[in-house]
């Protein structure tokens, strides 16, 4: 008996899982009365889709279930019949080969209910479950019985199904409007006794946004029954993202029975209870299809961007990618354009190295401030020269012992002795060299000289750098959007510029993706496992090109896991780099959760080798747009695409006019095949004497997988693809290379 969202059949005599209905021998009756019922959800507009009467085979209600869900696509299955205890009873069996999962709170909800109504509810041995999007209740075979069980999960079928669909809106209305005493839920003693009276050992119950009564206040509380010892609790604070483990927080059974809760929100039936207990079930442990359901924000399974598949379903994934392939230049472009320089900063001159200047410079004075002397030697008045001159004084470099200001003056037959730097004395206009004098005379001890001989003539100004003639009093001494590197600190410091406004620079979060990778660290790798290298090799190439990196570590390919590294990475970093899990196999689930986190997919392929999967998005926070470069998981594609599409994006950010890489002109040593895709093979840029364009010799082995061939390149080849007429470049032949590292 399955119904979908259009219209009620009212003609339909829905079906029962019965042998002697089956053979027309008894009239189905628990089949209209469940469909009227169903039809009692007011958000949905209920259609019994199909309907029919199958006998207690396994087999035959096996395939019905499979069918219905499969084919039909269904989003709910009653079934009514066979939950019992008589020999040809195997509704549950049945189910139980069918539904990828269980949805234990609703049996145990139904089971605590009929309780209340007859002890032989004890009998049922119904299956609540979900397969694929369908969700599947086995219902009693009595019209009581089975109209009871329905009733009780009733108030919660808007909101399951709504989950199920995957329909965001609907699910956060529901949460809203479900009236929280819709239902008379068991308070916890009654759940507590009934987990207890299941005794079924290794199994975990979950309750989920269980409010709380009392003094803990509006805490929500998450419950783990462990129904082996049936003695633990923990209580977390808000809306449980996790299942804790089973053995914090033990409170006793009595302890148990004294947290009262009045009621219980009927969402406690979307919990699902897990049948086998993993002891390493832990906060990061948890299993992420569960994880990411309990999660608000993520109510729903991930799904194919364009299928709208649950990814979980493995056979229907995508057969071609969804994403088209985007030519070097659109997603270069797209880059650039989404790239935005980050706000306007005040820095220190001294932390605003590798910052991009946001002001023009000016200098407030002049530099020399004072006509200052070129050379060691003599102040002199350049029409006296060449002749014989008295040394009157002295100037020196020192603020403490400057005759400039002393008031005394360089006069006809004069010189003063001055240092290169220091200020030229009033009335003279030219320096001597001490090289180009001789000494005549000289005090007793020998400490000063007395008399001079100029033996060249000099011209007025020789020697001497006049007041501005470095930089003038106004002048811009570096431009906006200027990097300031080792001289523009130095010339910020010559003219006093001590505060300087620069674009912030991007913070970058790094984290590789993958459940095979290892830190490296490892000893010894378990089975299937390998090192992590590329979160070190991006960090470390985003270091030395100056970018500050956060290490957001290893995520393994757990839906649940990867989504919330990348929300806390988004929150924290202005752009996140991200390894692995982006192309086209049942693990690679980057592109799905950027979809899911509501991030703008930019391009999602790119035509390049290596890196073809590599996949850019952006997320608006707040004022900001945040880049995510979802890169390749093989190393050599990672660094790669690294070089390519992620440093020019944090050199635009940071403000840099030309964010683009260097592009040389190198001659290949050896004859290179061209890929069908243009390739950026790793090259040594080396300089023969003599010869001004760089000869590259290819680092070996060009496979992705192979860092080796990152050792010693400090370029990478930019070869156009294989066409008809062209599909080699010969040795000697110049192509464009990208600098990555320096020489
Ligand atoms: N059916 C297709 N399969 C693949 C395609 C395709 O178009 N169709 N593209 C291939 C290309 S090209 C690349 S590149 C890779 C990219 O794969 P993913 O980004 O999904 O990366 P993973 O599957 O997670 O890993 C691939 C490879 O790299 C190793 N890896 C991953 N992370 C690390 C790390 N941090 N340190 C070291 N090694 C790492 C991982 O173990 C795999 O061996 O897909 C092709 N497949
Ligand atoms: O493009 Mo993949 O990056 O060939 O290895
Ligand atoms: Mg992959």
């Amino acid at each position: 008996y399955a119904t979908n969202d259009i219209t009620t059949n009212n003609q339909t005599n829905p079906p029962t899982v019965s042998d002697r209905c089956s053979r027309g021998e008894s009239e189905d009756v628990s089949g209209p009365t469940l469909q009227k019922l169903i039809t009692e959800i007011k958000r949905f507009q209920v259609v019994i889709k199909v309907y029919k009467i199958v006998p207690d085979e396994k087999t035959e209600i096996k395939s019905t279930l499979k069918d219905w869900s499969d084919r039909l696509n269904l989003n709910l299955i009653l079934t009514t019949g066979g939950t019992g205890f008589a020999e040809r009873d195997v509704t549950p069996e049945a189910t139980r080969m069918v539904i990828e999962k269980e949805a234990n709170a609703m049996m145990v909800a139904i089971a605590v209910a009929s309780l209340k109504f007859s002890p032989n509810a004890m009998l049922s041995r119904a299956v609540c479950g979900i397969r694929g999007s369908t969700l599947i209740i086995n219902l009693p075979g009595s019209v009581k019985a089975s109209s009871e069980c329905l009733r009780v999960v009733l108030p919660s079928l808007p909101h399951a199904l709504s989950l199920l669909k995957g329909e965001v809106k609907r699910i956060s209305k529901d949460h809203m409007e479900l009236p929280q005493d819709a239902l008379k839920m068991p308070n916890t003693s009654i759940l507590y006794h009934y987990v207890h009276n299941l005794n079924v050992t290794n199994s975990i119950f979950c309750v989920y946004g269980w409010e709380a009564s009392g003094n803990t206040g509006n805490c929500s509380k998450v419950g783990c029954f462990l129904s082996s010892q049936l003695s633990s609790i923990t209580l977390e604070q808000h809306v449980p993202t996790h299942v804790v483990s089973s053995d914090s927080g033990l409170l006793s059974a009595d302890d148990l029975n004294t947290i009262s809760t009045p009621h219980i929100d009927p969402s406690i039936l979307l919990t699902r209870i897990s049948t086998t207990q993993d002891p390493n079930m832990t906060k990061t442990s948890m299993p992420l299809d569960v994880q990411s359901e309990r999660d608000s924000s993520t109510p729903t399974p991930l799904k194919h961007p364009t299928t709208g598949t649950p990814i979980y379903k493995v056979a229907r994934r995508h057969r071609t990618s969804p994403y088209p392939l985007a030519s070097m230049d659109e997603a270069f472009s797209s880059i650039l354009r989404n790239a935005v320089p980050l706000p306007i900063i005040s820095k220190h001159y001294s932390d605003a190295m590798d910052h991009v200047l946001a002001e023009d410079i000016r200098a407030k004075s002049p530099i020399p401030p004072f006509p200052a002397s070129i050379m060691d030697g003599y102040a002199v008045i350049a029409s006296d020269t060449p002749c014989d001159l008295n040394v009157v004084g002295s100037s020196v470099c020192d603020r403490d012992n400057c005759n400039h200001s002393s008031g005394v003056t360089v006069e006809k037959g004069q010189a003063f002795r001055i240092t290169t730097g220091a200020p030229l004395p009033v009335g003279a206009n030219a320096v001597v060299p001490v090289e180009d004098t001789l000494l005549l005379k000289e005090t007793d001890n020998g400490r000063e000289e007395l008399e001079v001989r100029i033996l060249k003539l000099v011209r007025a100004g020789e020697s001497v750098r006049p007041i501005g003639c470095d930089i003038k009093t106004g002048e811009v001494v570096i431009k906006s959007s200027t990097k300031i590197g080792p001289s523009e600190c130095g010339i910020l410091a010559s003219v006093g510029a001590t505060t300087v406004k620069v674009h912030q620079k991007p913070t970058v979060a790094v984290f590789s993706t993958g459940s095979e990778l290892a830190s490296p660290e490892t000893e010894s790798l378990g089975p299937g496992e390998i090192r992590d290298s590329n979160r070190i090799l991006l960090i470390t190439t985003l270091q030395s090109n100056n970018f500050k990196t956060l290490d957001f570590g290893i995520v393994p390919d757990k839906p649940g896991e990867l989504k919330a590294a990348l929300l806390s990475a988004c929150e924290k970093a202005d752009v996140v780099v991200t390894t692995g899990g982006v192309s086209m196999g049942e693990k690679d689930f980057l592109k799905e959760i950027l979809v899911n986190i509501g991030a703008k997919i930019e391009f999602g392929r790119v035509f390049m080798k290596p890196g073809k999967p590599s996949t850019f998005a952006t997320l608006q926070s707040g004022d900001r747009k945040k880049c995510i470069f979802a890169l390749p998981g093989n190393p050599v594609s990672a660094v790669v695409t690294c070089n390519l599409f992620v440093l020019p994006a944090l050199r635009k950010l940071s403000g840099f006019l030309e964010p683009r890489p260097t592009i040389l002109s190198a001659k290949l040593s050896s004859e290179v095949r061209l890929d069908a895709r243009p390739e950026y093979q790793r090259v040594q840029l080396r300089w023969e004497p003599q010869e001004p364009i760089p000869w590259a010799q290819s680092t070996g082995r060009q496979v992705s997988s192979r860092l080796l061939s990152m050792l010693t390149a400090n370029a990478l080849l930019m070869l156009p693809p294989r066409s008809d007429t062209c599909t080699s470049i010969k040795r000697g032949e110049i192509v464009d290379a990208m600098v990555i590292d320096r020489f």
